[in-house]
């Protein structure tokens, strides 16, 4: 055993022109880096380098090998040693023509081995071998190995090192010494390429060919000759510490335990024929060669079928999955269109929801509204209810009234006569126009002489439900009040709806106040007692039990009779008001006219309601006309005024004599009193309207000169029979007032009927008319 340079001196080859392969025990890396290495040192001399891993002291060198990574990779028997597959390489390469050396190295530390073996030889050029496994990533760059690591760092500096793994160069680490510190590499992966400088000394293949004359493989092989550097039993030369170092140079030298067989140096030797062409088949044979390539081709080859046939599994399965897939995509795409759908749908649902929310609001609201209307029509029904009672009530009580004896009220039980429309047209020669007295509202109005009675008929429209009852209603009160100061109703002819009354020859006050068909203009006397007369009329209506209000006062409903005796006329639009009730409603104000308008309380134009002081008013305009003579409209304003200024005087009208200042004053007075706006202010009939007119009338008897011109028998004073006044008055059961002589001798003539209405009397009594007696006295008396 020497020193390093004693060994390096051992070579039989030049160290500065060898390419050293240092070779681990991975099969497939030591392959791989070979082929590199042949492939880009083409006509180099090689050297391949193992350093052997010696096993720790207390396990067995042999089975340690055994435990390596050669053994297992190759899966060669327990015999065989990583030596042998050194020789291998060796054998290989010369089949490729390549002259290899091979160096044997045993060492307890790899890398620190090889840095001394570097050291020690001064080697120039290093491949170094990795590990696959270690660099199974593609492109990986960089060591990852300790040992590569250590030598990169650790070995001289004069060494080129190329760290290959897999036929590709992982990391350079480049030299500065040495004559081939720019040598590059043909197929270098980090992109070194020959320079044309080196290739006269590269050796192609086909090179190598040309120059087997001058060497011969065998030659070369037989260079590799064992030699027994190292002592195996430790006796280190020293420098390389605790490593054994043995060296490999010639055949003849082959280590016990690694020798080398003859027939593969033959077989190395007919190789050596084989030029760098047959590269791929060697390659093959090297492949088919290797027990364990082969073993684990099949491997692999059962590996890929099984490889092949999952693939095909896989790819059926892939199919399946894809048709899922696409199944499901489709029921998805399905599921998305329908969840679309949906979604319009709810949308259009949310739209007629909110609109069907406000038509609920809205209907809501008319519901409500519906309500109170409800509540407001039940409320005004059980008014009107109420209302109907009371009216039921009072039916009930007015039933009553007609039904009252005679005797008992100032109604008459007596039934009305009737004539036939011949006799009618008899009496009134054939509604003769130049009969014509009159033309009101609801008629013409004729004068007649129905049944030797001077008569005047009022006949109303024969058309329409409302004259019907009109008429029935105008007959039946007017049948039913009696009274000097009121319109006798005589009869009605129902088929015409034609009512006969008592013919008052002096026509209407309102002729006389207009002086129409040449009526003279009425004296202050008579005027006062016509005013009195209609107050007494009134009087009779309020009083009666129930109260009668005309309502509709003004001076054509006042007519004179041929004594000028002021009757009261027109009861067709009265109501009758139980005393408890204080008004009627009407609205028969539409249909009268401005004008006569002037006549018309003010409350009841605001209410429609007709009270007692409603004809109270009417009285009072017509007691201003009377006083005046002037138009209805403002007259109450010119007799304030003229009072105010104190000059009634002017406004008086002149034309019915000299008005005693203070009558006429007091008259207007009253008269005003009664047009108040406020009905309560307005004079009471009784004890303040006829307290006032009552001496009015005594005055005016008083002034009997023109009264005496103008006064005539009232007709009523005279005997129907006898046309004379009467001295002893009695009331028959017609109702009529006759002279005692002329009805007694009427019954005793055989007479059961009336003479009056020609209607069969229910008995033959006869009654004093006391108040009639009374009248004609007072009335001969102021004469
Ligand atoms: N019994 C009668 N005797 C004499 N003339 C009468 C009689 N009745 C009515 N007249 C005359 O006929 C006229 C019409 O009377 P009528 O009652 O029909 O209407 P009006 O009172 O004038 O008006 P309205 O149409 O408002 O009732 C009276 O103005 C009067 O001149």
């Amino acid at each position: 055993m020497g020193t390093a340079e004693e060994i390096g001196q051992q070579l039989e080859f030049d160290v500065e022109d060898t390419i050293f392969v240092a070779l681990g025990t991975d099969v497939d890396a030591a392959k791989a880096t070979l082929i590199w290495a042949v492939h880009n040192f083409a006509g180099k001399t090689f050297c391949l380098l193992h350093v052997h891993h010696l096993a720790p002291k207390n396990e067995e060198p042999s089975s340690y090998i055994l435990k390596g990574h050669l053994a297992k990779a190759v899966e060669e028997p327990e015999s065989q040693k990583p030596f042998e597959l050194l020789n291998q390489y060796v054998l290989i390469l010369a089949k490729l023509g390549v002259q290899a050396q091979k160096l044997w190295i045993e060492t307890n530390n790899v890398e620190r081995g090889l840095v001394e073996i570097i050291a020690q030889y001064s080697i120039k050029w290093l491949v170094m071998g990795l590990d696959t496994e270690r660099y199974n990533m593609k492109r990986s760059i960089g060591l990852k190995s300790k040992k590569a690591f250590y030598v990169s760092q650790q070995a001289p500096i004069c060494c080129h090192i190329w760290f290959v793994c897999r036929g590709r160069v992982i990391y350079l680490r480049e030299g500065r010494m040495g004559r081939f510190n720019s040598l590059q590499l043909e197929n270098s992966e980090i992109g070194i390429n020959h320079t044309n400088h080196l290739r006269p000394e590269s050796v192609t293949c086909k090179n190598f060919a040309d120059a087997q004359g001058k060497e011969n493989a065998c030659d070369r092989i037989s260079r590799f000759r064992y030699q027994g550097l190292v002592d195996q039993k430790g006796s280190s030369n020293g420098d390389l510490g605790t490593s054994r170092t043995v060296l490999l140079l010639k055949n003849e030298g082959v280590k016990e335990g690694h020798p080398v067989s003859q027939s593969g140096l033959q077989e190395e030797a007919s190789m050596n024929v084989m030029s760098m062409k047959d590269f791929e088949g060697v390659k093959a044979w090297v492949e088919e060669d290797a027990v364990g390539a082969e073993l684990k081709a099949k491997s692999l080859e059962s590996t890929c079928m099984e490889e092949v046939k999952k693939r095909k599994e896989m790819e059926e399965l892939l199919e399946r999955e894809k048709k899922e897939v696409e199944r499901m995509n489709k029921e998805h795409d399905e599921l998305l269109k329908e969840l679309q759908h949906v979604q319009e749908q709810k949308s259009l649902l949310e739209r007629k929801a909110s609109e069907y929310w406000c038509e609920v609001e809205e209907l809501e609201k008319k519901m409500f509204a519906a309500v109170d209307l409800l509540v407001s029509f039940k409320e005004k029904r059980d008014k009107l209810q109420i209302e109907h009672e009371g009216a039921m009530d009072k039916l009930r009580k007015l039933k009553n009234i007609v039904k009252r004896e005679p005797s008992s009220s100032h109604y008459r039980s007596a039934e009305m006569p009737t004539f036939s429309f011949m006799e009618i047209i008899e009496a009134t020669r054939n509604f003769d126009p130049s009969w014509k007295i009159g033309e009101g509202r609801h008629g013409s109005v004729y004068k007649g002489l129905l049944r030797h009675m001077d008569v005047a008929l009022k006949m109303l429209p024969s058309y329409g439900s409302h004259s019907q009852s009109t008429f029935q209603y105008e007959v039946e009160v007017s049948s039913r009040l009696r009274h000097p100061n009121l319109v006798s109703i005589i009869g009605a002819c129902p088929e015409s709806r034609l009512i006969v009354y008592e013919n008052l020859k002096n026509g209407s006050l309102e002729d006389h106040l207009a002086c129409k068909n040449h009526n003279r203009p009425l004296p202050w006397q008579i005027r006062i007692r016509i005013a009195t007369d209609i107050c007494s009329a009134l009087i009779f209506l309020h009083y009666s039990d129930p109260c009668v209000v005309h309502g509709d006062i003004k001076p054509s409903k006042i007519l004179l009779d041929a004594n000028f005796i002021a009757k009261l006329g027109g009861l067709g639009i009265s109501r009758l008001i139980p005393r408890e009730e204080k008004a009627f409603n009407s609205a028969s104000v539409n249909n009268i006219s401005k004008e006569n308008n002037a006549y018309i309380d003010p409350e009841y134009l605001e209410t429609g309601r007709f009270t007692p002081e409603s004809d109270v008013y009417s009285l009072g305009v017509i007691l201003l006309r009377i006083l005046t003579g002037r138009a209805p409209l403002g007259i109450v304003k010119d007799v304030k005024c003229a009072l105010e200024n104190d000059k009634l005087g002017d406004i008086l009208d002149s034309s019915a004599g000299d008005w005693p200042h203070d009558l006429a004053e007091q008259l207007a007075l009253v008269a005003l009193r009664c047009c108040e706006k406020e009905k309560l202010d307005r004079p009471d009939l009784v004890s303040e309207l006829w307290s006032v007119l009552e001496p009015m009338r005594s005055i005016a008897s008083a002034s009997c000169s023109s009264l005496k011109k103008h006064s005539r028998v009232p007709a009523h004073f005279t005997c129907p029979i006898f046309q004379e006044i009467m001295k002893d008055p009695l009331i028959a059961a017609d109702g009529f007032t006759y002279e005692a002589d002329a009805i007694r001798g009427w019954f005793q003539s055989g007479h059961n009927t009336s003479p009056m209405t020609n209607l069969k009397l229910e008995h033959c009594d006869l009654v004093p008319n006391y108040a009639l007696l009374n009248a004609i006295q007072e009335w001969q008396h102021q004469l």
